[in-house]
């Protein structure tokens, strides 16, 4: 099971999610998994159990079922992987590599639903790109065609060449619809030639209405794919049905493609999506953060915007790092929640420990929002953690007494007298001395730690 979800989903998410997994076996016709938190349950249960109920289907499963139990403390003994960040996806990754044609009546098989154009975060990077895909869409095989799409990898080829398919599946549901990575093309096309099956192999590619085929670079060299990619091409191009290409450089760079291919991706409309710039990387991680139903703050996704910038796979797969860390390690989100578990992957980013920090952690602590911390409640509840994230800041920031006032709401005087209550009762009340060390460790992130074991 997990061989294929790894080929579906991107090996930092796989590393993070999937692979401390434990098999608890079959209950009720049920495969059960264990899970380290009910976060990771509730996260299980949105983003991943389609794809594990795929794979057992994959291995014969009549009617599977997955569901998720969050396991007892102890057996919960990983934290995090603290492997390198993992290569790139290759080229066969991806949800689309080795999927058989769609079914009849099912167009859109071999497209990732999460790749629609509603998801995809338009900024100066792709605009072009974007427009291009979306005219296609709406008029296939009379707008741009061939539609030609380059960019470096992991910026969005993809997610738009199905962003299309959606479209066109959403309004013409007969259309028939390929997506196809050149490797998975040529492995087929060597299948068929060994298999003698030449003739249902173009049948196939021929008879769609989109052909979307990525990473078309991988042509280079290959004589008889491109003789047989060549044959295809203008098959679908007499009949003027839509072809869509994607590739990590321009067709003219292309080494070892023959010219009359060549000419024929210059036909249509060459356009390319380059880096994302700040803003859209914050807009791409919002989003993210939104459909997964999480609340991060601005401040932390712009951290994490700045640790990544080129590869947007690589951006998610930090936020996702993030996300899991906080969660697993039970402690809010902050900058320096974010530098830590980013850390062992991207270059080390020192952050220093703003009052907000401290504020959102004893919030956290003592089951507050931060606002009513920081509020004008008088309740004993509320005063007390108050105090304490006064002290705190004061001993974890170098602000001064009337900063922290003004953070507060409060004047100078005010946060002294809490500060110097809060150094008064630690000295005799254990039980206090306990909860702002606590608050004290987790707030710095040290591994000793209650929240860190
Ligand atoms: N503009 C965007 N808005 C939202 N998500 C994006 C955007 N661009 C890329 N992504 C996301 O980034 C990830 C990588 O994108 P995609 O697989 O389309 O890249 P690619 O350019 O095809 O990469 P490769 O060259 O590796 O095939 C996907 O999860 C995709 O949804």
């Amino acid at each position: 099971m997990l061989a294929y979800v790894r080929k579906n989903i991107s090996e930092v998410e796989y590393k993070t999610w999937l692979e401390p997994v434990k098999n608890l076996g079959v209950q009720e016709g049920s495969l059960v998994l264990g899970v380290r938190n009910s976060f990771a349950q509730e996260w299980f249960r949105k983003h991943y159990q389609e794809l594990l109920e795929d794979a057992l289907r994959s291995l014969g499963a009549q009617n599977p079922q997955v569901s998720f139990q969050v396991l007892p403390a102890s057996q919960d003994a990983l934290l995090l992987p603290s492997d390198p960040p993992p290569a790139p996806a290759s080229p066969a990754g991806g949800r689309s590599a080795g999927t058989p044609p769609p079914a009849a009546g099912d167009n859109r098989k071999s497209l990732n639903p999460k790749y629609t154009f509603e998801n995809f975060v338009v900024g100066p990077n792709n605009n072009l790109a974007h427009a291009a895909a979306l005219a296609v869409a709406e008029s296939p095989g009379r707008a741009y065609n061939p539609l030609f799409i380059y960019g470096d990898v992991g910026l969005g080829k993809t997610h738009l060449m199905h962003a299309v398919g959606h479209y066109i599946a959403e309004r013409f549901p007969d259309k028939r619809i390929e997506y196809v990575s050149t490797e998975t093309f040529t492995n087929e096309l060597i299948n068929a030639i060994r298999e003698d099956k030449t003739t249902q192999f173009r049948n196939r590619y021929r008879s769609v209405d989109l052909l979307l085929v990525d990473d078309i670079q991988f042509l280079a060299g290959k004589e008889r794919t491109q003789e047989e990619f060549f044959h295809t091409f203008n098959a679908l191009y007499e009949s003027h049905k839509q072809i869509i290409l994607s590739s990590d450089r321009p067709p003219k760079d292309i080494q070892t493609l023959e010219g009359r291919l060549r000419s024929r991706f210059e036909w249509g409309l060459i356009t390319d999506i380059q880096s994302p710039e700040f803003e859209t990387r914050v807009a791409i991680l919002k989003m993210n953060a939104e459909q997964g139903g999480i609340n991060i703050p601005q401040d932390v996704l712009e951290l994490v915007a700045r640790q990544v910038t080129s590869n947007i796979r690589e951006l998610e797969g930090a936020l996702m790092r993030v996300v899991a860390f906080s969660s697993l390690n039970n402690v809010p989100f902050s900058r320096m929640v974010a530098a830590k578990a980013l850390s062992n992957v991207f270059a080390p980013q020192e952050v220093k420990v703003e009052m907000i920090d401290v504020l959102r952690q004893v919030a956290a602590h003592y089951g507050l929002t931060p606002d009513v911390v920081r509020g004008s409640g008088r309740a004993r509840e509320v005063v007390l953690p108050r105090q304490i994230a006064q002290y705190l800041i004061r001993d974890l920031t170098d602000h001064s007494l009337p900063e922290i006032g003004q953070f507060f709401g409060r004047d100078h005087s005010t946060v002294m007298h809490a500060i110097n209550k809060v150094g008064d009762q630690i000295v005799k009340d254990a039980e206090l001395r306990e909860a702002v060390g606590t608050l004290r460790r987790a707030i710095q992130l040290e591994p000793d730690s209650d929240h860190l074991t």
